[in-house]
């Protein structure tokens, strides 16, 4: 068996099974080798019970208290025990475990370990783990068990186990990091990089582990972009363009005036289509500071010069609220060029129309999702593509797009504003544009960070603002363990909301479960405001633009990154009103307070990205993942700033170019990309 073997080949894998790993995205061995846990379940000491803190899974140590009770309902049997210890006591509930009322005895010790609730306003501790006699727990005392991506049906103890075969029996890959490279970063060795993510013994066997994977991957990336600039520069224009009157006309016709960095940007990207070279650039602009029209005038004047332009929008809610913004303005102002919808979720007659128009020049310009890119795509001729950055790391979309043309305009809008040290390390193949001021009639956001107890308040706030016409959003809590759970919790959450508000004001969920006619159907109701309180997931948080809106609620803020907390504010603030963003968090972790400051003080997404990485250290390896942007498989370019430092500075050794891994031939080897 080699990394190539199809996963059917690992002892204890069915055909079933193997269906299942399938749908994650697991097809050989190797793919399974590099399923990386997605977080680790670490058995620290026990903890006193007062210390204990909602949501988190935690050790204590006591004696039972009192009594065990067996409760009565038949459907669902419940046992619940105290446990005390110095600091308090603890209600402890087992599920369908009626034999422990007989084996829990009164008075003696016991560790229990499990996650912690709240429960009609107290702490409980919901169907632990039993260590008994507490010596048994030492055995456990600081290992870390792997968590990985779950389907309904495949279990982690399967993957385990599945993981485990296929360690003990693959001849693993050549190594892939010249040795000289390795000494000069104390990176460890590939084999044993890959025990290390999935078995740890300790935490400084998994540190070792990730760094040295996540150095490979950084490596990987900035090597692909390297090739990518070395072929921009010597790619000449075959799509020049020429300055278009209609572009200006329709500019002069719009309800604002640009900024002056929107012009600045514009004059710049205008430049770049009628220069010696193709354009290949990123527009990097804060949430809100108006990148999409700016993308509209370089579609515009591509269509003016005769050329087709394609917009790929990172979801099918964005693709879809760009097709109609561009429709809605091109049929104002009396733009005479037809505009094409194109998302994976359309019927295949209407598609097949769609091809067809794309394919004879009757669309010029075409918005999509990822659809754009399918084979069955063909463009008439391609003059000008724009994709979001969360493509970015799909470079080899990227190029797939490029292709479908000959050699068209290359524009990456980016919504994260990152600081610019490392924008040049990531983005190093494009040329860098700034929209670095915010339109005219914009106040500023205004924030607060509080505890759960100001929810009433909230509420009642909401009320008022939906009473003067205004709009809200409320983020759920993310639910890790299952999409599924998810949505439900979005459902509940709405139905309670909406008892709470009265049937004068209307409320709608969005989940990521929901089908995409459902999506675009409750998107499409919330901008014409018939729902005034969306409860949601993330789904809203890139790009959706309600200018209504001004409230944004996030509950559980302390479990988002604040890149993600900036972008799902920046859906508040779009337009003239004053708009509030309310953070509502339970804990009191020092380390949350700190962040969410950054964010109470600040409306500058540079300035925090920056605040955030300072504060964080190397030793945050549990840190959140700043999630929407870029995603690699384990790397995270805030987290893990100083690896990316030192990847660039390897990128550019002499070890690498001789290395004959990273050799051209061989550059369909790289997996991660
Ligand atoms: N110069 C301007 N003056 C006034 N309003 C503007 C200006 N430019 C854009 N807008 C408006 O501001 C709103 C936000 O713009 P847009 O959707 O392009 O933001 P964005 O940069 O794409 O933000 P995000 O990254 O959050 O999606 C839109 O309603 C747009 O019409």
């Amino acid at each position: 068996m080699n990394e190539h073997s199809p996963v059917r080949e690992i002892k204890g894998i069915g055909e079933k099974t193997e269906m299942l790993f399938q749908k994650m995205g697991v097809y050989t061995a190797g793919d399974l080798l590099r399923y990386y846990p997605r977080t680790y379940d670490i058995y620290e000491a026990p903890v006193p019970v007062s210390e204990l803190e909602e949501g988190t899974v935690a050790a204590v140590e006591g004696c039972v208290f009192g009594s065990v009770q067996v409760s009565p309902n038949r459907k669902l049997q419940t046992v619940s025990a105290l446990i005390r210890d110095l600091t308090g006591t603890l209600k402890v509930l087992w599920f369908r475990m009626p034999f422990l009322r007989n084996t829990l005895r009164s008075g003696s010790r016991i560790i229990v370990r499990g996650r912690v609730v709240n429960k009609r306003g107290g702490l409980v501790m919901e169907h632990p783990e039993i260590f008994q006699p507490v010596e048994k727990y030492q055995e456990k005392l600081n290992t870390m068990q792997p968590v990985y991506p779950l389907t309904a049906g495949l279990s982690n103890l399967t993957v385990m186990k599945a993981v485990r075969e296929a360690l003990e029996h693959i001849h693993l890959q050549r190594e892939t990091i010249p040795e000289s490279i390795r000494q000069r970063y104390h990176l460890c060795e590939y084999n044993y990089a890959l025990r290390g993510i999935h078995f740890p013994a300790d935490k400084t066997m998994y540190m070792y582990a990730r760094k040295r994977l996540v150095f490979e991957e950084f490596l990987e990336f900035l090597l692909a972009i390297r090739q990518m600039k070395e072929e921009k520069e010597t790619s000449v224009n075959g799509c020049r363009m020429e300055k278009k009157q209609e572009v200006d006309d329709f500019l002069s016709q719009l309800p604002f005036e640009l900024t002056n960095a929107q012009k600045k940007v514009w004059k710049e990207i205008r430049k770049d289509m009628q220069g010696d070279y193709t354009m290949s650039r990123l527009v990097q602009g804060d949430v809100g500071s108006g990148k999409t029209i700016v993308a509209v005038l370089a579609l515009l004047e591509a269509a003016c010069n005769g050329y087709q332009g394609a917009m790929m929008a990172p979801t099918e809610v964005l693709a879809r609220q760009h097709y109609q913004s561009v429709c809605e303005m091109f049929e104002k102002y009396g733009i005479p060029f037809r505009t094409e919808l194109l998302t994976g979720s359309m019927k295949a007659k209407e598609r097949r129309e769609a091809y067809e128009r794309i394919e004879t020049g009757e669309s010029q310009i075409i918005i999509g999702t990822h659809a754009l890119i399918q084979e069955k795509v063909n463009y008439r001729n391609l003059g000008l593509v724009i994709t979001d950055e969360q493509h970015r790391f799909g470079v080899r979309q990227r190029e797939a797009l490029a292709k479908k043309g000959n050699m068209p305009h290359i524009l990456v809008m980016s919504a994260t504003p990152i600081p610019r040290t490392l924008a040049i390390i990531i983005y190093g193949d494009l040329d860098l544009s700034v929209i670095d001021e915010l339109p005219k009639d914009r106040l500023p956001i205004k924030n607060c960070v509080v505890d759960t107890g100001y929810r009433e308040t909230a509420y009642r706030f909401m009320k008022k603002q939906v009473e003067e016409g205004r709009q809200c959003y409320v983020i759920c809590p993310m639910v890790e363990e299952s999409e599924a759970m998810e949505a439900e919790n979005v459902i509940d959450y709405s139905t309670m909301l909406s008892e709470r508000m009265g049937p004068e004001v209307t409320v709608g969920y969005l989940h990521g479960k929901m089908k995409q006619t459902q999506k675009d159907e409750i998107m499409e109701k919330f901008a014409q405001n018939q729902i005034q309180i969306l409860v949601s997931t993330t789904v809203v948080e890139v790009g959706i633009n309600v200018p209504n809106a001004t409230v944004m609620m996030v509950e559980n803020a302390e479990r988002f990154g604040l890149a993600q907390l900036h972008q799902l504010r920046g859906r508040v603030g779009r337009g003239a009103f004053q708009s509030y963003c309310i953070f509502m968090t339970a804990s009191r972790a020092k380390e949350t307070k700190k962040r969410l400051d950054i964010l109470n003080h600040s409306n500058d997404g540079f300035y925090i990205a920056g605040e955030d990485l300072k504060l964080r250290g190397p030793g945050d390896l549990f840190g959140i993942r700043q999630s929407g942007l870029m995603e690699f498989k384990l790397g995270d370019i805030f987290q893990d700033a100083g690896i990316l430092q030192m990847a660039a500075e390897a990128a550019s050794s002499e070890e690498i170019r001789e290395f004959p891994v990273y050799g051209r031939a061989d550059r369909d080897n790289i997996h991660v990309l």
